[in-house]
């Protein structure tokens, strides 16, 4: 489908039709992408005197067409028309927005395949709620800070105590699954609309998608476009989504330059640094890099300890320490697992009226254990310990009975049964073929060498840690 040209009042029909002319020998020239990407958005002005008009939307593009194509604009104009003299390259006012967005309107780009089918609610969503509402829950105030996280935090807090400060626009959040980006996100949505003067979107990156899409086939891109360029903050979850997405990455990136343009701030969070997001635009990545990035390392003990204390108290409940340290060794992988495991004792405790014990929590969260403990291996326990005492890795299974040896050997298969949900007889067989009742053994002998020697317990525990990751 040929391209609508949209022309500023005051243009005759005649340069409307050169221009026409012109963006099709450019295009012709630096191919679809770019000109998808920086060229297409330009909008004819009027020619007065010697000189034409042409707008874009933000100054970021206007600029960036300034310096790669402006010469050679001005001379596929002289060649169309010997009156142009010169070609004024500027940034279009709100209400022209509407005549650039129009075209876009009329000439959707091919919706992309990965896109999900809107349905006519998502379409009417699109219209009339823009942004997720933030989670009261996600404050400041209830994130428990620590070495792993204290960076992410500090930024957050930066950003919601001064949006757009220069050096912070954008802040990248990146960490794994369920380290609470998306909580510092709602923390910095909520701190900044507490006082009801800024405008905050948050959304994920996978809702942005869909109501890109939703608008194009409902025809109201200008309308999504105007709406997201209207907020003072735009915050958009799990960018990783993205990739691949290639008309909603440039969606994404107009908006994005549109904002910064602006002086307002944009807050993206993903699973991976700009720079290991491959599969995201090269544009995009470097422009994401430019403000603040900080990572959410992965927990460590005592940040789940104070997690769970934190959460523990502030459910009124009362849960052991030695539960806590139980679940803090136990679940290593996220906060939201933790954060799970805790929730359903609590829910136990209060529908049933008991307190909460180690024995009862093993009960109740079988299931979430018995998940964790495959994750380490019998094998995984013999080479850890083999090491740590410097012994041979095939002493943990042969008939050797000396000290040096059968030591390391009790404290595998007594790692063996507290990390992984191998039965006794198991674990014997994994050991030279040893009877179920010579790991009983070595259980009783550990734990009873653990509360006499602290430096043995250490050790042991110093193993544990290091098996769990
Ligand atoms: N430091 C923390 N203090 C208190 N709660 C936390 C902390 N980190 C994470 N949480 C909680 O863990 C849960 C998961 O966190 P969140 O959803 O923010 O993770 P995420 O990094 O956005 O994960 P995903 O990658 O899956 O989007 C939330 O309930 C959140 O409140």
């Amino acid at each position: 489908m040929p391209e609508t040209v949209a022309c500023m009042t005051g243009t005759s029909p005649d340069i409307a039709a050169q221009w026409a002319r012109v963006r099709e020998r450019l295009k012709a020239e630096v191919g679809d992408v770019e000109y998808r990407t920086w060229l297409k958005q330009i909008v004819l002005g009027p020619l007065e005197e010697d000189e034409i008009s042409l707008f874009l939307p933000t100054r970021f593009l206007r600029d960036w067409v300034r310096g790669q194509y402006g010469d050679r604009l001005q001379e596929l104009w002289r060649l169309e028309n010997r009156f142009v003299q010169r070609v004024e390259l500027q940034v279009q006012r709100v209400s022209d927005a509407a005549a650039a967005s129009a075209v876009a309107v009329e000439t959707p780009a091919p919706v992309e395949p990965e896109s999900p089918a809107a349905t006519p609610a998502s379409l009417s969503e699109a219209r009339h709620d823009l942004a997720a509402p933030l989670d009261t829950r996600f404050t400041f105030d209830s994130f428990v800070v620590g070495k792993p996280n204290e960076f992410a935090y500090a930024c957050a807090r930066r950003v919601a105590e001064k949006p757009s400060s220069p050096g912070f626009n954008p802040l990248f959040l990146y960490g794994g699954v369920g380290l609470g980006k998306t909580h510092l996100m709602h923390a910095i949505g909520s701190e900044l609309t507490s006082g009801g003067r800024v405008s905050v979107a948050y959304m994920s990156a996978e809702k942005f998608m869909y109501r890109f899409i939703a608008a194009i086939r409902s025809q109201s891109t200008m309308e999504f476009k105007e709406q997201l360029r209207s907020v003072d903050v735009l915050m958009i979850d799990d960018l990783q989504f993205l990739i691949g997405k290639d008309n909603t990455q440039e969606e994404f990136f107009h908006t994005f330059n549109a904002l910064v343009d602006a002086g307002r701030q944009i807050v993206v969070s993903a699973d991976k640094s700009p720079s290991d997001l491959s599969g995201l635009e090269d544009r995009l990545r470097t422009r994401l890099g430019c403000g603040m990035v900080a990572d959410i390392h992965a927990t460590t003990f005592e940040l789940r300890i104070s997690i769970l204390e934190a959460k523990a108290q502030a459910s009124g409940v009362s849960v052991p320490s030695k539960v806590l340290e139980f679940l803090a060794h136990k679940i290593t992988s996220n906060v939201r697992e933790l954060e799970g495991a805790l929730n359903r004792l609590i829910a136990h405790a209060n529908l049933f009226g008991r307190p909460v014990t180690l024995e009862s929590t093993q009960d109740v969260l079988h299931d979430i254990l018995k998940a964790h403990d495959r994750r380490v291996t019998i094998e995984e326990i013999q080479r850890k310990v083999s090491e740590h005492w410097n012994i041979r890795l095939t002493d943990m299974s042969s008939a050797r009975r000396a000290r040096a040896v059968a030591r390391p050997r009790q404290v595998a298969m007594y790692l063996a049964k507290q990390l992984t949900s191998r039965s006794l007889p198991e674990i014997g067989r994994k050991f030279g073929n040893r009877d179920h009742t010579t790991v009983m053994h070595a259980v009783s002998r550990v734990t009873e060498l653990m509360e006499r020697d602290a430096a043995f317990a250490e050790d042991v525990e110093l193993l544990r840690r290091m098996l769990e990751g």
